[in-house]
């Protein structure tokens, strides 16, 4: 059935699972904040900036108008950065309160947590459109860079809620023959993981920049497994899930491809380029920067040792030589690996 779907963020990711859904027989409405980017999706079907040379669906809708995009919308989904969540999510339920329509699926592919408050983004959404107006939540996640989708590789992902009918409905709606999706009720854990391997694939670059070799890149995705589970764990998840696509799956990908926006940014960090470059020069979002500060608080807070988030946020926040945090790591004492 043709379903009417808003994708809010025409960035790399949004604009490509835009792509999916269109191909899927969806009527699709991206919303961008830019005139000239929608009047190109709109009549050249590309988008140069964040997925060049790739050709959109022509039955793909964009639209600078957010009350367009979302109004009769049978699903909402949010594909701007963390930092952005909140403030497009207070918009839309502007738009929601001023339609009688059923209510819309709420579903997220981004993957960060809120600085300060330490949310997750489904706790954001939560929080900011009430349940009056939208039905279930979901998390959209897993290994998927949106370079590989768009050329419709085999891409598995995980649509995660509380509510199972919500995470099954969103399954129906995505998934063709090159886009799986299992549903998972863990949803914290999905989030977590999601979140938490993009510090991992700083770490990850780094040690490519540096000029380590496959030994250090293994250990480095393990033993981060290892913590980024202690943590999630900690915070309510079920570790079986960070064995899972939204887990080891998003670490392996993120941390292995040159497509990683975070992996590619640790890269450069280890042959020595300061941040403040790193990140201007990327033009895309680096959601592990932020969410290595959110980790690093809250390992702190619930007493989780997390040695190589610390190492990294020690590099990003308080110019530590990384070469020095990568010998401490090594000279920490010796431990039971379980
Ligand atoms: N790229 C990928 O392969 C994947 C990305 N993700 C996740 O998806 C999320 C988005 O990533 P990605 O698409 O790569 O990011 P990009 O940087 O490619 O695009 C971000 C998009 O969000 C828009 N945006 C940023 N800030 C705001 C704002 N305040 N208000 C409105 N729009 C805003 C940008 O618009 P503008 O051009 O105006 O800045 C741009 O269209 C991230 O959380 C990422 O981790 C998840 C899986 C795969
Ligand atoms: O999460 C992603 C792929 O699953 C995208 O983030 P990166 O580009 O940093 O890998």
């Amino acid at each position: 059935m043709k379903t009417k779907i808003a994708v809010l963020g025409a960035g790399s990711w949004g604009s490509i699972l835009a792509s999916v859904l269109v191909q899927n027989g969806h009527e699709v409405w991206l919303w961008t904040r830019h005139r000239e980017q929608a009047q190109e999706l709109n009549e050249l079907h590309t988008n140069q900036r964040y997925m060049k040379d790739y050709h959109y669906p022509h039955a793909l809708h964009a639209t600078t108008n957010l009350a367009q995009s979302v109004h009769n919308a049978a699903l909402i989904l949010f594909t701007v950065p963390t930092p952005a969540i909140r403030a497009v999510a207070q918009q839309v339920l502007t738009h929601l309160k001023q339609t009688k329509v059923a209510r819309p699926l709420i579903v997220h592919a981004s993957k960060g947590l809120e600085q300060g408050t330490h949310l997750r983004i489904s706790e954001i959404l939560h929080q900011t459109i009430p349940a009056d107006f939208r039905s279930g939540i979901v998390a959209l996640s897993g290994p998927s860079h949106a370079e590989e989708v768009a050329r419709q590789d085999l891409t598995l992902i995980t649509a995660a809620s509380n509510q199972v009918t919500a995470a099954q409905q969103v399954q129906q709606l995505f998934m063709n023959d090159y886009f799986r999706v299992y549903t998972n009720t863990d949803l914290i854990g999905v989030e977590l993981g999601a979140a938490f391997k993009n510090i991992i694939a700083l770490g990850a670059g780094a040690l490519h920049g540096l000029g380590y070799g496959d030994n250090a890149k293994a250990a480095l995705m393990t033993r981060g497994l290892a913590e980024i589970t202690r943590l999630g764990v900690a915070l309510g998840a079920k570790p079986l899930t960070f064995i899972g696509l939204s887990g080891v799956g998003d670490l392996i990908v993120t941390c292995t491809s040159i497509h990683s926006r975070n992996w590619r940014a640790g890269n450069q960090l280890g042959q020595g380029q300061p941040l403040a470059a790193v990140v201007a020069n990327m033009g895309m979002v680096i959601e592990g920067v932020k969410t290595c500060q959110a980790a690093y608080e809250l390992a702190q807070q619930q007493q989780v040792e997390m040695p190589i988030t610390e190492a990294i946020y020690h590099v990003l926040y308080e110019k530590a030589d990384i070469k020095q945090e990568i010998k401490l790591l090594m000279r920490r004492e010796g431990k039971a690996e379980l």
